[in-house]
């Protein structure tokens, strides 16, 4: 039986500044649970903040956005800072990781925050990822000493670390070289099939956006049918 993770209704999304602009309008969307879907459109169609208010971390919204069940629409913010901690990792075009932290201890902070396992239990965790990533040699390197895509992949196996019911990227390919960029694209299609973990990404790559599961395209802030 399939079900959607993510049910969105008549979405309406305005900015203020400098003048009042309308974002998004009337956009519905469904999202099965372990697929892995791609949102694209023209630079300004309104993707990064559809994926901002997918993410929970803007509530000024119109309509609908139920996750997992939960309506997002008028919960609190130490309530959603706590779902997102659960249940959402991100991977972002610029990977934000500390770089005079090592690279095992960049993966581990969001799960000691959690403190779902012990100490041990992550740091076994975080190996195990970073096995899967190709950059458990690195893991006592300092994070800035990587390469590029090396610290890419390492903030992947950050945004596993708490086992992530989804998975949301901003261009997560958008700054690497065409074979970290398939590296992180396999990856994706492997969480998706074999862990069932769903995968929402904005992307400007053609090719990334075929082979996904689902397009969500949009045009002038409306999904485009
Ligand atoms: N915080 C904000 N305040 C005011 N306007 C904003 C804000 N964020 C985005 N916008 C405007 O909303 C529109 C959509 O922006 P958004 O970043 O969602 O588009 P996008 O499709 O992700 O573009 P790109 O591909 O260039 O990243 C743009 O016109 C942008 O200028």
């Amino acid at each position: 039986m399939t079900m959607n993770l993510i049910e969105v209704r008549n979405i309406n999304k305005y900015f203020y500044q400098p003048t009042q602009m309308q974002v998004l309008t009337d956009v519905s969307l469904d999202i099965e649970k372990g697929h892995f879907v791609s949102i694209t459109g023209k630079s300004g169609s309104g993707k990064s903040t559809l994926l901002y208010l997918l993410s929970t971390m803007d509530t000024a919204f119109e309509g609908s956005i139920r996750i997992n069940g939960e309506e997002m629409q008028g919960k609190r913010n130490r309530w959603l800072a706590d779902f997102r901690n659960h249940h959402i990792g991100f991977v972002f075009q610029f990977h934000y990781l500390l770089p005079e932290f090592s690279v095992l201890r960049n993966v581990m902070l969001p799960a000691l925050k959690l403190a779902r396992y012990s100490p041990a239990e992550v740091e076994h965790r975080a190996m195990d990822l970073l096995k899967l990533l190709g950059v458990d040699v690195q893991a006592t390197k300092r994070a800035s000493l990587l390469s590029g895509g090396q610290q890419q992949r390492v903030a992947i196996a950050r945004a596993l670390i708490n086992e992530p019911l989804i998975i949301m990227g901003d261009e997560p390919t958008g700054n690497l070289d065409s074979q970290n960029a398939a590296i992180v694209f396999d990856l994706f299609r492997q969480l998706s099939s074999e862990r069932g973990q769903t995968i929402l990404t904005v992307t400007h790559d053609d090719d990334f956006a075929k082979r996904s599961d689902k397009v969500i395209h949009l045009v002038d802030g409306k999904v485009a049918h």
